[in-house]
């Protein structure tokens, strides 16, 4: 028993590797390689606290920090596990946590003339490739030649404009599309390119901050981590870089190729392995192991608490099942009955669903929960800003419904007339205090007004049980009982047909945002509500994407390459479905990252998110393949595997 304790333990000693590393008289950088569930966001934590621990008598890092007016710096993937680190840091002003752009700008931003220098010379270049481009092409009346006729103009036109902006802007979270804001990229850029070429803001970087933290470092951009490599090189006497991360996890183009290639890495730094697996349950550390093993050597234990576990492959024929929710109830049934774990059918809780199950695209929850008509064609609005908002469920034009309609429709169906009252008396503009207060002795009318609006609504919700979002809003806009959304402004004033092709370089997208939104329009409420639950991650789905770094008890991730609409993963392949392209061939015998690799990493990510059970639920045209594939790279036993023939 004493030994399997120790076992449990043996990436203890990592903690205090880590921590030697960070002295401030002899600091020294570091790579903490390992594998999921491994305990990275663990060890990371406990470094910062080891630095701004108040615990050590003598507070001897946190003194140091604080008499000469520096602080600790840590970089995160996401905004979610940025709050995480600092909700754990118990939001220590010692500790600075930040997004890899908030971080970038952070340093950048007072360096107002350099931004501008380096725009010039960045638009100048631009503009002079595109106009090669387009000397070389024979033909001019092509999309591609106009499209970059208008992006030389609005290059053109941003260049002429520089010396008059007194003062650059980057909002994380804003539309940065004025002339004075940077956009993510540039920051991005901008950054890079000063750490390399500006020793000042090198020593401005170390002097502020002796320690930078990098969490996820897989997928950090190539240009700055190593630009901050190169910073290390130059000052490695009094800053120490510490990368945490897994070369298996990288899953976004974004991130370095050779991060855990020989020598990208210096000799000199230390490189801490750990060999456990926290996370998991034996079976699925057995199978991510598995997966990985084509990739590199690296395997993990299971704790000896931990033992046990499931992990089926359920392999549909996809020509034959085309129902993907009743195939995947059924899987879920199927598990609970293998498991003995009820709660893989139990009734769907409000928050913490039971299940987690892992699409590939938003689109794939959208046809399972049944809101494809509201959200597929706002989805494909070519606009960064719009699909950010879509999916962070924060678009004006579907909050509306999702939030202020659905509570108006959900206070007059429990006849709660105190919830109706509030209601309409905080959003309508019909009882805004201005009106109220113009209105004089005449406020019984507006009362009046405001009883009648709501009688409106009532009327449209007797007449139609789940009414389309076009129905809500002509009474809603009809009767002005909420504000309208400026975006849904031309479906209730007729200003639909006004806005003409020849207008302004944007007027393409306006069009084809107004063309969406009218599809969406057409959708009921209760897609409207579908939809939201699935944005405010309330539904039970999420991307295989979207879960990196988090856990669940149960797992259902369903594979389907013919509902991916990218080709950056081909499930098919990697179980053996599908030829390998021509291509594939060529990167694989060149070394480069092919589908295949992408696919794998991917699918360790996702698989290795369970904890106690897994499902993965492959749809193929090709099932026996699928299965024989799993069997021969020893994914999985035969038992382990059911074909929905
Ligand atoms: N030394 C440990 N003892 C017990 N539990 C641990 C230990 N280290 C980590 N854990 C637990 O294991 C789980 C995984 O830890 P953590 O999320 O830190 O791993 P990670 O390496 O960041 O994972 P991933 O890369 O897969 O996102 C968590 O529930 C954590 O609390």
């Amino acid at each position: 028993m004493a030994d399997l304790v120790n076992d449990d333990c043996v990436d203890d000693a990592i903690d205090a590797e880590v921590q030697s590393c960070l002295s401030f008289d002899t600091p020294k950088s570091f790579f903490l390689f390992a594998g999921a569930g491994s305990g990275k966001t663990r060890s990371l934590v406990k470094a910062i606290d080891f630095l701004r621990s108040a615990d050590d008598p003598r507070m001897k890092n946190r003194h140091w920090l604080q008499v000469r007016g520096k602080k600790v710096a840590v970089i995160t993937f996401t905004n979610a596990a940025r709050d995480e680190i600092i909700d754990r840091t118990k939001q220590d002003p010692l500790v600075v946590v930040n997004t890899i752009h908030s971080f970038s700008w952070l340093l950048i931003r007072d360096h107002q003339s350099d931004i501008r220098t380096w725009l010039k010379i960045e638009l100048e270049e631009a503009i002079r490739e595109m106009q090669q481009a387009q000397a070389a092409r024979k033909r001019t009346d092509t999309k591609i030649f106009a499209d970059t006729e208008r992006s030389i103009a609005s290059k053109q036109e941003r260049f002429k404009l520089l010396d008059e902006i007194p003062e650059f802007i980057y909002s994380p979270t804003g539309d940065n599309t004025s002339n004075d804001s940077l956009s993510h990229g540039e920051v991005l850029k901008i950054m890079s390119s000063f750490l390399l070429k500006k020793p000042t803001i090198q020593r401005i970087l170390v002097d502020a901050f002796p320690v930078l933290l990098i969490d996820e470092s897989q997928d950090t951009n190539r240009h700055l981590l190593e630009s901050l490599l190169e910073v290390q090189s130059k000052h490695g006497d009094i800053f120490s870089l510490g990368l945490f991360g897994d070369t298996m996890q990288k899953i976004y183009a974004d991130g370095h190729p050779d991060l855990g290639k020989k020598g990208f890495v210096p000799d000199t730094w230390a490189k801490p392995a750990k060999k456990m697996n926290h996370r998991s349950r034996s079976r699925i550390i057995h199978l991510v192991n598995k997966i990985r093993s084509e990739a590199d050597d690296h395997k993990q234990q299971p704790r000896s608490d931990k033992t046990g576990g499931c992990a089926r492959l359920f392999v549909v024929d996809r020509r034959k099942h085309t129902q993907p929710l009743v195939v995947e109830n059924s899987v879920r049934q199927k598990m609970a009955d293998t498991t003995g774990d009820a709660d893989w059918v139990s009734e769907e809780l409000e928050v913490d669903k039971p299940v987690k199950t892992l699409i590939l695209e938003h689109h794939m929850a959208a046809a399972r929960m049944g809101f494809s008509e509201v959200f597929d064609p706002l989805y494909l609005v070519a606009n960064d800003t719009f699909r950010t908002n879509l999916l962070e469920g924060s678009l004006p034009g579907l909050r509306f419904f999702c939030v202020d309609v659905a509570e108006l429709v959900d206070a007059i169906a429990q006849d709660d007339e105190f919830a109706i009252a509030r209601i309409v008396q905080d959003k309508s503009p019909i009882l805004d205090q201005q009106a109220l207060e113009a209105a004089g002795d005449k406020q019984r009318e507006i009362l009046e007004n405001a009883k009648s609006a709501v009688n409106e609504f009532r009327q449209l919700l007797k007449a139609k049980e789940d009414p389309t979002l076009i129905e809500l809003l002509e009474v809603v806009a009809f009767n002005r009982l909420f504000q309208i959304p400026r975006s849904l402004g031309p479906f209730v004033d007729g200003q639909t047909d006004e806005i003409k092709e020849d207008d302004e370089p944007d007027v393409a997208d306006a069009k084809s945002e107004i063309a969406a939104w009218r599809a969406a329009l057409g959708a009921p409420l209760s897609q409207a509500r579908k939809y939201y639950s699935y944005v405010t991650g309330r539904s039970g789905f999420d991307t295989h994407q979207g879960v990196k770094g988090l856990e669940f008890p149960r797992v259902m991730v369903v594979i389907n390459d013919d509902e991916a609409r990218g080709f950056l993963f081909s499930y098919d392949k990697l179980f053996g479905a599908k030829e390998k392209s021509k291509r594939d061939l060529e990167n694989e015998a060149a070394g480069l990252d092919s589908a295949l690799d992408r696919t794998r990493r991917l699918l360790y990510v996702t698989a290795s998110r369970a904890e106690e059970s897994l499902a993965i639920v492959a749809y193929t045209d090709d099932p026996q393949a699928v299965k024989a594939t799993a069997i021969k790279n020893g994914l999985f036993a035969e038992v382990e595997i059911e074909v929905i023939a």
